[in-house]
């Protein structure tokens, strides 16, 4: 167990409450089936189990293997890599079904055929709504409807287009994930523009506005595949302007060349604000005289990601820049573009930095949502982050999984998303952590594909780029769905990877997964993401939003799984603002669903066989897969030099009184860094929220075993082992009661100015009531 000194494995005392655990949902039988192992379990059951010495307890199902150890057979020209019985290892591995802490949640009968609720991101369907009542021009409006099939406004942009195509008011656009806000705001920017081109009879002028002609508007973006993503249709619309430019300055991107781009002349810029600071200070070509409108895309993310000092300054900077009137060619700007600087901030969540970043760059803004029942939910929150839902057709659950069947539920969940042919094309996984994002992309994916799929296929030269990040999978495929290819995108990827990575998830016609951390959960548009799997909870509530807004887009249909531990975690359900309901599943309905088939393992026509073909025989059978996989060297030796028990050291060993060399199994090697960061990652939870996710009651040697991993690998570091404090608060908040007066200076969001903060929303409150507007200033 853990030998780190933290006060982390403490059970959850007597808080058995199997008997209170009601299935319902679902076949009948199969709720008759989970009932009466959970009462055969909590009455067979003796708690203190986690003795690792002692031979596993019987798997909780009713049709679970028997004791006997469980065999993996596998086809005979496969490789092998580990023996199939478990105790020739000469390591032991504790129960996948014992030991673990029972759901605190009753489940409640679910409708089994819900009517799907009705979209709320949709375009508008009335036959009166269209691009050109909202002051587009012709132009405009038949370009989207015959070159982007965008033939109605979706109520975002109903209400923002022509607010800002008439108004000079800065403006702060919130609405749901998915809803259209990168069109609400672009679109009204470049109709102004090109008004510089056009007589007022709507005929061109003989001198267009073109790429010297200034730059005209500025968007901040968090990411670079944010950044790249709005200039992607940014330059869509653009093609019936050719022009205009548009360009992006971001990080990880030649600097000279941005500089080259910058001087040939852009009309509007798209940058990630330390790159943009950067051009500020150091290039001189750039002159924002003639910049009118400065846009914050995403404007809480980059105050969470500490960017506030570099906004302060470029806001700082275009506004002591003077205003120009008319450009260097002459070209009257007054009248057609705004008289003063516009800044428009946007997001799909308000929190407290988004109030901030209002009092840094707004001033007398407009508050322009979807809907006044929004507005006034909103109001009724009282403007707290959980203020905004998600779309109201997007189907959310929350399985309860046991630390220790985590992995195998994750398969088992995937396995089958995957049973049906086109049901399901795409689909993104959320984890905590770069180290755990590597680590289950390298153990999900099929390390046999190139050589055991199609030995005869020829050979061609893999994308340098994307060699190391996409990779056909194994375990989860199905015989309608035999190639799923997984894909993995961290910030710690260079920036080619990145970009090659997201375009080949974006283009793939297999079916395909992208396992990533945040850095993928804002404002990303990928078309036919239909499941969104949260394996590791957002570290805030708003987080969660954007996660599994990358679904459900544009009235779009699409589901979204959060994986819950069993206890604290379960009270987080509270916090989650739904539209529709949220239905809650334990983890025997997926696994039972999931491994009711074999398991493909790496390599041509290998599957885990157990001698008993039972759900809860292959879960135990595939963790002690996992677990060998980790303890046997890449080549399928363990070193018989091993010391017992001790199989993968990683360095020289004594035993017997000679020196072995051990080798390290790299897999073993990035199990154990994943688990430590994730640990380290867990302990960032805001502040309000870890009464949820409460470090010192996750218990080190279950979730180890969801790395593949027998026992909890120490120096977890990183400030974790001053946290062995007991938790104060329950979990028995209600709903929407969380509160910002316990959080810290040091919260992982940045300082936050909570007099400052409290005045605006007060301001906000009053005045939102009354005209749907607020002054920041
Ligand atoms: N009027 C429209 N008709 C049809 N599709 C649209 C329309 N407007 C936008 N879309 C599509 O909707 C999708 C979501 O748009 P967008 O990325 O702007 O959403 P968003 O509100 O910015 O979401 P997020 O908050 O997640 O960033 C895009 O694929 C876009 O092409």
């Amino acid at each position: 167990m853990a030998d780190d000194g933290m006060l982390l494995n403490f059970e959850l005392g007597d808080t058995t409450v199997a008997s209170q655990v009601k299935f319902k949902g679902g076949r009948w039988r199969d709720r008759v089936k989970a009932q009466k192992s959970v009462k055969k379990w909590s009455t067979t059951e003796n708690d203190d189990d986690d003795d690792a010495s002692r031979p596993a307890k019987r798997p909780m199902a009713e049709d679970a293997a028997s004791d006997r150890p469980l065999k993996i057979q596998r086809t005979p020209n496969v490789s092998d890599r580990a023996p199939s019985h478990a105790m020739k290892t000469g390591q032991i591995s504790s129960g996948l079904f014992t030991s673990n802490p029972d759901a605190l949640t009753t489940f409640e009968e679910q409708p089994e055929e819900a009517e799907p609720a009705q979209p709320t991101n949709a375009p508008l369907s009335g036959e009166a709504e269209n691009f050109l009542k909202l002051g587009l021009s012709r132009r405009i409006a038949e370009h989207l409807a015959s070159k982007l099939e965008m033939k109605a406004p979706t109520a975002i942009q109903k209400n923002t287009i022509p607010q800002l195509i008439k108004e000079d008011n800065d403006a702060f656009l919130q609405a749901e994930t998915g809803s259209g806000k990168t069109l609400a705001y672009l679109l009204p920017i470049v109709q102004r523009i090109m008004s510089l081109s056009l007589n007022e009879d709507g005929t061109t002028k003989d001198t267009k506005v073109h790429r010297n002609s200034g730059l005209f508007a500025i968007i901040l973006a968090p990411t670079r595949e944010l950044c790249k993503q709005i200039a992607v249709v940014l330059e869509k619309v653009l093609r019936c302007f050719p022009w205009l430019v548009c360009t992006t300055v971001i990080g990880g991107e030649s600097k000279k060349s941005e500089k080259a781009r910058i001087r040939k002349g852009v009309n509007i810029l798209i940058a990630t604000p330390g790159r943009l600071t950067d051009h500020l200070d150091n290039t001189k070509v750039l002159d924002v005289g003639t910049v009118r409108w400065l846009v914050l895309d995403e404007g809480d993310r980059m105050m969470e990601m500490g960017f506030e000092e570099d906004i302060r300054t470029i806001v700082g900077k275009i506004r002591a820049d003077k205003l120009l009137k008319q450009n260097a060619e002459g070209v009257v700007l007054d009248g057609i573009l705004p008289a003063r600087r516009v800044t428009v901030l946007c997001s799909a969540t308000m929190k407290m930095d988004v109030q901030k970043l209002g009092e840094i760059s707004l001033e007398h803004a407009i508050h322009i949502t979807a809907s006044k029942s929004e507005m006034e939910n909103d109001a009724a929150t009282g403007g707290t982050e959980a203020g905004f839902a998600a779309p109201a057709q997007l189907k959310q659950s929350c399985i309860i999984v046991p630390a220790k069947l985590r992995l195998v539920t994750l398969i088992a969940l995937l396995k089958s998303t995957f049973a049906r042919k086109g049901s399901i094309m795409k689909v993104i996984i959320f984890i905590s952590c770069a180290d755990s994002v590597d680590f289950h992309f390298e153990v999900l994916r099929n390390t046999l594909a190139r050589k055991a799929i199609d030995p005869d296929a020829p050979v061609t030269k893999p994308d340098p780029h994307t060699q190391t990040t996409v990779a056909a999978a194994s375990y989860v495929t199905s015989p309608a769905n035999p190639t799923v290819m997984f894909h993995k995108l961290h910030g710690s990827l260079t920036q080619p990877v990145r970009t090659a990575t997201l375009n080949a998830f974006t283009v793939c016609q297999e079916p395909a997964v992208l396992i990533t951390t945040d850095i993928s959960s804002r404002g990303l548009d990928v078309a036919a993401v239909d499941f969104v799997i949260e394996y590791d909870p957002a570290f805030a509530v708003s987080d969660h939003v954007h996660r599994i807004g990358r679904t459900a887009r544009a009235g779009r249909s699409g589901k979204a799984a959060l994986f819950l531990l069993p206890g604290s975690e379960e009270g987080y359900t509270s916090l989650i603002n739904s539209s529709s309901q949220i239905t809650l599943q334990l983890y025997e309905s997926t696994l039972q669903k999931g491994l009711s088939s074999p398991v493909d393992l790496p390599g041509a026509g290998s599957t885990l066989e157990t001698e008993k073909q039972s759900w809860a025989a292959r879960a135990e059978a595939l963790q002690l897969h996992f677990e060998q996989r980790l303890l046997f060297t890449s080549g399928g030796e363990k070193s018989e030099d091993a010391p017992k028990g001790k199989a993968a050291k990683g360095k020289n060993s004594h035993g017997g009184g000679r020196a072995v060399k051990v080798v390290e199994n790299p897999l073993l090697i990035s199990g154990r860094q994943a688990f430590r960061s994730h640990i380290r990652a867990y302990a960032t939870h805001v502040r309000e929220e870890r009464c949820y996710f409460d470090i010192t009651q996750l218990h080190l040697g279950h979730m180890a075993k969801s790395f593949g991993l027998r026992e909890a690998p120490g120096n977890i570091g990183g400030g974790v082992s001053r946290r062995t404090h007991r938790p104060t608060v329950k979990n028995t908040r209600p709903a929407g009661t969380s509160s910002h007066r316990d959080r810290d200076d040091d919260d992982k969001l940045g300082l936050v100015d909570e007099d400052a903060a409290r005045r605006m929303r007060a301001k906000m409150m009053s005045v939102m009531n009354a005209s749907s507007e607020f002054n920041i200033g």
